[in-house]
């Protein structure tokens, strides 16, 4: 009889397969089972010699197969068939059994899984997995939320399979309910500010400069070695330098709209819901709504003058400029996805670890970046700064970048180039670092036509001006 397994895999398109590829590489034994067992088969045909797996095309062969308490991860759609898989599973789990749903599940749906299953004595939980394809395979950033006494079964499996930095795993427990989908889901919204800002510099690149990709890809070769140093910055060179069987760079090829599947639009949704100034990610989502209507895009280029701006190479220095933008506008983009964990933590009673979170986000994610361990240092400071921006190291390097950033930002408008990431992350470190700004006439104006009331400078409580009265003001608390 062939020994239990270790895990059980259930769901084996690219992460699933690769993820239990990636644990039965590490030595653990990996129960798979697929919807469809075509996917089944591929696995063990082509890749069943890396390790002890035990293939299974029913549910309750495979459940059967792994080692009780059994710890199965769910790898499939995001949604409706995590609720399908679960319903199916639950008739063949028993007490203290683990479902750790691995995929991209919005946190709201994870809390009541959580919940859900907890009533059901079974153990749930949600674990954001960053790394794609390759990361699956080769060891991801995870982000596991649940109980402790549940995510420390696991723990020996997951921090092996995980990717390692300076010999730690990127992988550490992040707390209880749907945390652990949350943080996820403010890493992808970080993944977008993160792109759109790279597509940014890119444009001005090609548009204003008159750069091809190849030149363009040289350009973000050399950033990979600063302070810009990331995986990002490193695929962004390879995608530019990549030609198609024309021999022509394929990226001019691509077309020009951004699909998503939600988890930068759920970012942007729970920081309005908690009243976070979430404005580089939540422009990033914009920016690829707006990529999206390609059909009105090229009837509006038709009927709207732009300028025409006369193509110059750049110097050195303009390139040093598009940097020093990216740069700045990245640490807004992530000091406020920071500002929001800490908000959601308040918000919904979790114990996140920030100075982990960033310590684990240094390798296997999509957003691994060196900039990262200057993250992780400020929160192991202790010097609790409301906002990164205020720490040290990142108010020295934004305060740097600062002239360029906005020459930066004046040569794209002038130019008709949008640059909504860098734009907005300019205005709002621009809104940050004025004690008073204009919101005292926006009190005034709700006041006038909603008696909302104000408060003043000069005395405590709240106030009433009768507007189309006699003007007088009176005090309502
Ligand atoms: N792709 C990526 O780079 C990353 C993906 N993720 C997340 O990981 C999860 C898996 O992603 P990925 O590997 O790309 O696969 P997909 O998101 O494309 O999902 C395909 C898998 O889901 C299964 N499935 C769909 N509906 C059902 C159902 N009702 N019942 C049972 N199984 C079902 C499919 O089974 P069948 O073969 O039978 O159709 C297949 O195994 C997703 O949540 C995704 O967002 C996270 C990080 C990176
Ligand atoms: O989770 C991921 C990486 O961390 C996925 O690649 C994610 O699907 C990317 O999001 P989108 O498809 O919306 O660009």
């Amino acid at each position: 009889m062939q020994e239990l397994a270790d895990i059980g895999v259930f769901g084996l398109a690219v992460m699933g397969a690769n993820l239990a590829r990636n644990a039965a590489r590490k030595g653990f034994g990996v129960a798979v089972f697929n919807r469809n067992g075509a996917r089944t088969d591929e696995l063990i045909s082509e890749h069943g010699s890396e390790g002890r797996f035990t293939p299974s095309k029913d549910i309750a062969a495979f459940v059967a197969s792994i080692k009780r308490p059994r710890p199965i991860i769910i790898m499939v759609k995001a949604g409706q068939p995590v609720d399908d898989v679960i319903e199916e599973l639950i008739p063949y789990l028993e007490e203290g059994d683990i479902i750790i749903d691995g995929g991209n599940s919005l946190f709201t749906d994870t809390n009541r899984r959580f919940h859900y299953l907890t009533g059901k004595k079974l153990r749930f939980i949600g674990m954001g997995v960053s790394g794609g394809e390759e990361g699956a395979l080769e060891g991801p950033s995870m982000m596991p939320g649940g109980t402790l006494e549940a995510y420390q079964r696991i723990e020996p499996i997951v921090t092996k399979m995980a990717a390692q930095v300076d010999g730690e795993p990127c992988c550490v427990y992040i707390g209880t309910e749907g945390s652990g989908h949350y943080v996820k889901m403010v890493h992808n919204g970080i993944e977008y500010a993160d792109m759109q800002l790279i597509a940014e510099a890119y444009d001005l690149f090609k548009t204003v400069y008159g750069l091809s990709a190849p030149e363009i890809a040289d350009i973000f070769a050399d950033w990979k070695t600063g302070d810009l140093d990331s995986y990002l910055i490193e695929i962004t060179a390879a995608v530019l330098r990549k030609t198609d069987s024309t021999g022509k760079p394929l990226v001019d090829s691509i077309v020009d709209e951004a699909e998503q599947k939600g988890t930068g639009r759920w970012t942007a949704q729970s920081a309005l819901d908690l009243g976070v100034p979430l404005t580089s990610i939540t422009e990033a989502v914009f920016a690829r709504a707006l990529s999206g209507r390609r059909a009105h895009r090229i009837e509006a280029e038709k009927l709207l003058p732009h300028p025409e701006f006369p193509k110059r190479k750049p110097t050195a220095a303009d390139i040093e400029a598009v940097k020093d933008a990216l740069y700045a506008s990245k640490i807004v983009a992530y000091a406020q996805g920071f500002e929001q964990m800490t908000a959601a933590a308040k918000e919904f009673g979790w114990e996140l670890k920030l100075g982990e979170v960033s310590t684990i986000w240094r390798g296997g994610c999509i957003i691994r970046a060196a900039f990262l361990n200057r993250i992780r240092e400020a929160y192991e400071s202790g010097v609790a700064a409301p906002n990164l921006i205020l720490q040290d190291y990142f108010r020295d390097a934004i305060v740097k970048a600062e002239p360029s950033w906005r020459k930066v930002v004046s040569l794209a408008i002038e130019a008709g180039v949008p640059v909504p990431a860098f734009t907005s992350s300019l205005a709002y470190y621009d809104g940050l670092r004025r004690a008073r700004g204009p919101a005292n006439l926006l009190q005034g104006l709700r006041d006038y036509f909603g008696a909302h009331t104000y408060a003043r400078l000069d005395k405590p409580g709240k106030f009433h001006t009768r507007w189309s009265q006699d003007g007088s003001e009176v005090q309502t608390s």
